[in-house]
């Protein structure tokens, strides 16, 4: 984490700025050595990490998993994975913000256990009372306008809508939706959960959405280093086409190299 203006173009939340666009899981990788290896190699904004998965006292010495946490010296974002009640969530945030002694939470409220839907109903008011009590929610939601925007109402400063189910690497499957989304709503959107390819996560950084979150498409890739890479790099990719300003696609072909007159088009003849 580094200070607001540290950096042209950061990523801010919650007034906080960051280098990186992208934010990591931490499951399902073969080992600890390459989970740190694809972290080192991705340099991740955060890591989640869920008190609950884990199953051991990150205060607690001699835990490898909270070791490697550690050493890594990436912002952790604890998640309130698994939770399907809203008291549930309520209670391991608490906890959260006591092991990890932060703040930031990403609260995860499963509503249907074979999608891994988020529970949409009572998403708002576990948000609205984290935030009362001076969490930084990350909410794990859907793309549906009016939940996100109930959830800015309620006082979360960022969103986080899937691409589609948790672990499904299907990419976004209502690109409209999502492109909707962005164009309504003002406050940073993270697309959480369900990237498959570093081609998804450049697509929805073109969008204009500030910054993604995966896990699987990464650890179970065959060599989860070089796609932590890859999606690194994508994610850099699709934010500068999108600061770049992409051309307006045309009916009719139109030469690129032309016959007669200057090789450089003023913007004044457009
Ligand atoms: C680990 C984590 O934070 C997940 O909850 C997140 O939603 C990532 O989803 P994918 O595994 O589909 O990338």
């Amino acid at each position: 984490m580094n200070s607001p203006t540290s950096s042209p173009d950061t990523l801010v939340l919650y007034g906080q700025a960051f280098q990186s666009r992208l934010l990591l899981g931490t499951a399902r990788y073969p080992s600890p050595a390459v989970l740190e290896a694809a972290v080192q190699r991705a340099r991740p904004a955060m890591l989640t990490a869920s008190l609950r998965r884990q199953g051991s006292n990150p205060a607690e010495s001699g835990s490898s998993f909270w070791e490697l946490l550690k050493r890594l010296q990436v912002p952790v974002l604890p998640n309130t994975a698994g939770c399907h009640s809203l008291q549930e969530a309520i209670t391991t945030a608490h906890m959260a913000r006591e092991v990890f002694d932060t703040p930031w939470i990403k609260l995860e409220l499963i509503g249907d256990d074979y999608t891994l839907q988020p529970d949409t109903l009572n998403l708002v008011q576990a948000a609205e009372q984290l935030v009362r009590e001076g969490f930084y929610v990350l909410p794990y939601c859907t793309e549906d306008l009016v939940l996100c925007q109930r959830l800015v109402d309620v006082g979360c400063q960022a969103v986080m809508p899937w691409a589609a189910p948790i672990g499904t690497g299907r990419g976004p499957v209502n690109p409209y939706g999502l492109q909707l989304l962005r164009e309504r709503l003002d406050v940073p959107l993270l697309v959480d959960a369900g990237l498959g390819l570093p081609s998804h996560a450049c697509q929805v950084m073109e969008w204009g959405y500030d910054g993604v979150l995966l896990n699987t498409a990464v650890a179970l890739a065959t060599d989860p280093v070089q796609m932590a890479g890859a999606f690194a790099d994508a994610v850099a990719a699709g934010r500068a086409a999108r600061l770049a300003g992409a051309m307006t696609p045309q009916e009719a072909a139109q030469p690129s190299t032309p016959v007669l007159g200057t090789p450089f088009w003023h913007h004044a003849q457009g």
